[in-house]
């Protein structure tokens, strides 16, 4: 078998093209959509993804405002920047970059944006209502893999799931959205205590690997006819690594490449949640 590629970057591509549109049908009402950032310090994958995000952003009309602050920036200075983009009407949105430089609280930093702003669902207030099943805006990666899923055809309702990886920004947070009704998945979430991984990667429908270890998951580990998601970025003599070994494609019916795969979904999904908020907020 040679697994058919989930194309995030060609899905992503149709997404933007859309939301141009809708962008467009807002500001002919008066009404601009704008993204603000907050990144502090100079994590170099960090850098690539925040030029990325005011990239996407002027390719479908939203405006954007940055706030870059030093790696030795103060937990009183990141939130003075927060406190600005809440009080800024150009900002419909926002995101605080993650991973944050270790001093700092990021927690205390994600509870002070406004969840009305908040782009990425990672407030706990937007967390809540994603437990609690009511509308939210999602965070975008987990968002991201259902949306590439959904235009692939690969059923969720009744699939067995396994997501490798507890993090919020990820695996915590596809567990919450890959288990409401409206998808109807069955997961397990899986992370560094899970006692034999590949047993639990060997009977799922969909892998997904957001654990950060170069080639972890392996094709003795895959379930024929599985589709397997690489959300994993490491960087590798200058290049990247993902979670998810190449010859994995022998096995598996869908796989994600890496770059190319849920990386241009979670840009996507950010817009999305964007314009979605002006166009709440516009109705
Ligand atoms: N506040 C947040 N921080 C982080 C998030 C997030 O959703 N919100 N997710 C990740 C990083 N991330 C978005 O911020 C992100 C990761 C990857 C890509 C992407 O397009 N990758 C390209 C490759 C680019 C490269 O590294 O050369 C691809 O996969 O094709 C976009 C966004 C952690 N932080």
């Amino acid at each position: 078998m040679s697994a058919q590629k989930l194309d995030g970057k060609a899905t992503a591509a149709k997404i933007k093209a859309d939301l141009t549109g809708r962008v467009a049908a807002l500001r002919a009402r008066g009404v601009t959509p704008g993204l603000g950032t907050v990144l502090v310090g100079d994590d170099p994958g960090s850098q690539i993804y925040v030029a990325g995000k005011h990239r996407d952003c002027a390719e479908v009309g939203i405006s954007s405002i940055r706030k870059d602050l030093p790696a030795s920036a103060t937990q009183a200075e990141v939130e003075a920047a927060i406190d600005e983009l809440n009080a800024d009407p150009a900002c419909t949105g926002y995101i605080v970059q993650l991973p944050l430089p270790g001093h700092l609280d990021a927690m205390a930093l994600l509870e002070r944006i406004d969840p009305a702003k908040d782009a990425d669902g990672l407030h706990p207030v937007n967390l809540g209502r994603l437990v609690h099943m009511v509308d939210a805006p999602l965070p975008c990666t987990p968002r991201g893999i259902v949306v590439l899923l959904q235009e692939y055809g690969v059923p969720l309702k009744g699939a067995d799931v396994v997501v490798i990886g507890r993090g919020i920004t990820v695996g915590r947070s596809l567990g919450l959205l890959l288990t409401r009704r409206s998808e109807n998945a069955t997961v397990t979430l899986c992370h560094t205590g899970t006692q034999d991984l590949a047993a639990h990667v060997r009977r799922a429908d969909i892998v997904v690997a957001a654990a950060g270890v170069p080639h972890l998951v392996t094709p003795d580990m895959v379930k024929p006819g599985a589709a397997v998601l690489d959300v994993g970025v490491s960087r590798v003599d200058g290049k990247i690594a993902g979670d998810v070994a190449p010859e994995v494609a022998e096995v598996a019916a869908f796989l994600t490449p890496n770059p190319g795969g849920v990386g241009p979904m979670t840009r996507a999904m950010l817009l999305t949640n964007v314009v979605e908020a002006a166009e709440h907020a516009a109705a």
